[in-house]
């Protein structure tokens, strides 16, 4: 049963190569439509390797949607178009609510076994009972002119197309990350080929291919490169950072005070909290490129070399820190002094309690010129921050 929620899909799309191989060759697509499938299988591929299950399973239906229309020759009227577009829609939406994951898994299995008992179910409805339902006027007249002319005429496939952008703007809200917001546009360009019909259509399925396209690329940076608590960049983007300074440049490193201490009283999720609330001050107030270093350390790189100006910024950040009543939302599981962990649900919640940070800065110059020499230069700083008291910034001579 493991074995099969990994390699149902490979195993579906080895079946789908060898028995339509033959019928691929003879084919003759046009360029266009073979770059729109291209982006929209690279997209695809790309979900699937980064589990994002998000992106996999829109670039899943833009490949099914060119399937349909160039390989299977189908030709749907306006109004059938544009009413399996808006089921795509929709469906996407409702996807783009759900968390990322791996499709090799039940979760994409199932989604696949929905989608394709959709489409049969559909299908079999407009062909068998209910054709008519989709020039079927949906809206109530309610009485009043403009209301009723305006939307006097709405049929299915508008009331599906309205619902799938409303529900993508639920999910930005809902998840407030980058691939929401580009689903969400992504729905606004199906809107456009909505609007404009099949003319557009091509176009519309490229875009959205490249969007998609750019939305994996995306979602692979911040993998590799955002820290993943925080949401700030990682010490690996930090190495990157690097190579792009000139000669001038500072280097702030800034650490939690007792932090450990913040850990074991309120609990590691509490930490985590006072890391994520650290680490939004230090990137918005820090003066400079902020990175999560390791643990409960961050640095700044602030360009050029105008040390007044950079001290004073991290002053105010450390000031705005220190200020900052924190809110207990998670219930921490605390550590006793003897390591026993003891729980404490229900307490915390509600209380506040403050962090403060201790901050070392150096600039490059005579004396330090790499950044690794201005780091440790800093570092030592960072050693006196904390030796003299902490919650204090120290600048290196
Ligand atoms: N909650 C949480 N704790 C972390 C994380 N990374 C490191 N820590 C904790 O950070 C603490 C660092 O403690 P220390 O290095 O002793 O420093 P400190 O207690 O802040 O003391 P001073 O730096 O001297 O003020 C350790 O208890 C780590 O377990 C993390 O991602 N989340």
């Amino acid at each position: 049963m493991t074995l099969l929620r990994h390699i149902w899909l490979p195993l579906l799309l080895v079946f789908l190569v060898v028995a339509q191989w033959q019928r691929w060759l003879a084919l003759q697509l046009p360029l266009n439509v073979l770059l729109a499938a291209g982006l929209a299988a690279i997209a695809f591929t790309l979900g699937i390797f980064f589990k994002a299950s998000r992106i996999a399973t829109a670039a899943l239906m833009t490949l099914l949607l060119l399937a349909g229309l160039h390989y299977l020759q189908w030709a749907p009227s306006e109004r059938e178009l544009r009413f399996w577009l808006s089921v795509g829609a929709l469906n996407v939406a409702l996807v783009s609510l759900t968390r990322d994951r791996s499709l090799l898994s039940f979760f994409g299995l199932i989604l696949a076994a929905l989608l394709a008992a959709q489409v049969a179910g559909i299908q079999f409805m407009l062909q068998e009972c209910c054709g008519d339902l989709l020039a079927t006027s949906w809206s109530p007249a309610v009485g009043l002119p403009l209301l009723d002319s305006l939307f006097g005429r709405l049929e299915l496939a508008d009331l599906l197309i309205i619902s799938a952008l409303a529900t993508a703007a639920v999910a930005v809200f809902w998840h407030r990350d980058q691939v929401s917001i580009g689903l969400f546009g992504a729905g606004i360009l199906v809107g456009v080929a909505y609007l404009g019909g099949p003319g557009m259509l091509l176009l519309v399925v490229s875009a959205i291919g490249l969007l998609l396209v750019l939305l994996a690329l995306r979602t692979a940076y911040d993998l590799a490169f955002r820290d993943e608590l925080t949401g700030i960049p990682s010490r690996r983007a930090y190495s990157r950072y690097l190579l792009t300074l000139g000669r001038n440049f500072s280097i702030a490193v800034v650490d939690i005070d007792h932090f450990k201490k913040l850990n074991d009283r309120h609990g590691h999720q509490v930490g985590d909290q006072a890391l994520r609330m650290v680490a939004a001050r230090i990137a918005r107030y820090g003066g400079g490129r902020a990175f999560r270093y390791g643990g409960e350390e961050f640095v700044i790189v602030i360009r050029g070399k105008d040390r007044e100006r950079a001290e004073k910024a991290l002053e105010r950040m450390r000031e705005k820190i220190a200020a900052y009543p924190m809110r207990i939302r998670a219930v921490g599981r605390p550590k006793d002094g003897g390591g026993k962990v003891r729980k404490q649900r229900g307490q915390g919640g509600g209380r506040k309690i403050r962090a403060t940070v201790s901050v070392g800065l150096a600039a490059s110059g005579p004396k330090a010129r790499t950044p690794d020499q201005v780091l440790e230069a800093a570092d030592k700083a960072l050693y006196r921050a904390k030796r003299g008291g902490r919650n204090r910034v120290i600048s290196a001579a």
